[in-house]
């Protein structure tokens, strides 16, 4: 009789925010991967972040680097947790030294959406009156939409969706901009008034896709996060994740991409714009997908050479006043 001892597989612990966006995201991985591997136990851990405390100060003002994924970084560090399950848009382009972007998942429609009050339900974004208030906390969905409808105002507005839209329904704004991934992840497609076409606004890097994050030298789990790998969406967000890298320099900047698949020639469109919607730059490459990191790398030096170093410089400068 030879004495094989085979130890059960180890449960493995999938670290989470803990906002009811973030929970539907996570407990969809952990559904997934449980298909995968029914003889394996998945348990979730959830933690608030820095940036569900801070609610009461523009996200431009803090700098957005790592302000969603450091906690859940630190407990993946301190194996406390084996992977974090996270909007890929939030993750930052450089991660921590051990951490590393371990699986990127199919992507949900990447682009924004205009959401109404009430009293709008018959506009679109170019039919809203003068004035209209515009709540959004994004810098790239401000520029850009100063830059095309430039009889629209714009407010600052934080918490989660439902917070937000409780304040449009109070009237406090006339419309929003949020994600059409999120309204439609949390069941609330009916929200959404128009789709933006991305020749007004171009998304944010990594919008519409989970990204999940852990340790680098952790083969087991890179493994077995490869089942829900979307390799096409993962092309895609390689190239805009480098073009970003390449461009910014600390904190929440107008950069928007679009990116397109064709076989294996991927197609990225990158601009950057300054804050009042003025200069907006924007040009577009074409190479193969397995080239993803070089196609963003590139873009971003000939958008730099064509005027975006200037703008992301004054960028820096005023928010840091
Ligand atoms: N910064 C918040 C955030 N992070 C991810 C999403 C939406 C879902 C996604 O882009 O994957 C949102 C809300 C929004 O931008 O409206």
């Amino acid at each position: 009789m030879s004495p094989t001892v085979s130890s059960p597989p180890r449960t493995i612990r999938i670290a989470s925010r803990k906002s009811q966006l973030a929970l539907v995201q996570t407990y969809w991985v952990q559904e997934q991967l449980q298909k995968h591997f029914p003889g394996r136990t998945f348990e979730v851990h959830t933690m608030s972040t820095q940036g569900d405390k801070i609610l009461d100060v523009a996200l431009a003002k803090i700098g957005d680097k790592g302000l969603f994924t450091k906690e859940l970084e630190v407990g993946m560090l301190n194996n406390e947790t084996d992977f974090a399950v996270h909007s890929l848009k939030d993750l930052p382009t450089r991660l921590p030294q051990g951490l590393v972007l371990g699986c990127v998942t199919a992507r949900e429609n990447p682009a924004d959406a205009l959401v109404v009050h009430e009293k709008h339900k018959d506009k679109q974004l170019d039919t809203l009156p003068e004035g209209a208030v515009i709540g959004t906390s994004s810098l790239r969905r401000l520029a850009q939409l100063r830059h095309h409808f430039p009889h629209l105002a714009f407010k600052d507005i934080r918490g989660n969706l439902n917070t937000r839209l409780g304040k449009l329904d109070a009237g406090e704004y006339d419309a929003l901009i949020l994600a059409v991934a999120g309204l439609e992840r949390l069941g609330m497609s009916d929200r959404i008034h128009q789709v933006i076409p991305s020749e007004v606004s171009l998304h944010a890097v990594g919008q519409g896709a989970l990204g999940i994050e852990c340790r680098a030298e952790d083969s087991e789990i890179i493994e077995i996060l490869q089942v829900i790998q979307h390799q096409p969406t993962a092309y895609r967000c390689y190239a805009e994740r480098a073009f970003l890298r390449e461009l910014e320099g600390g904190c929440q900047v107008p950069i928007g991409v679009n990116t397109h698949l064709d076989g294996d020639t991927l197609t990225l469109t990158g601009m950057v714009a300054s804050l009042d919607g003025q200069r907006l730059i924007k040009d577009t490459i074409t190479g193969a997908a397995s080239d993803a990191e070089q196609i963003g790398i590139q873009l971003a030096q000939r958008l730099r050479q064509q005027g975006a170093k200037a703008i992301l410089d004054e960028i820096f400068a005023q928010i840091q006043r």
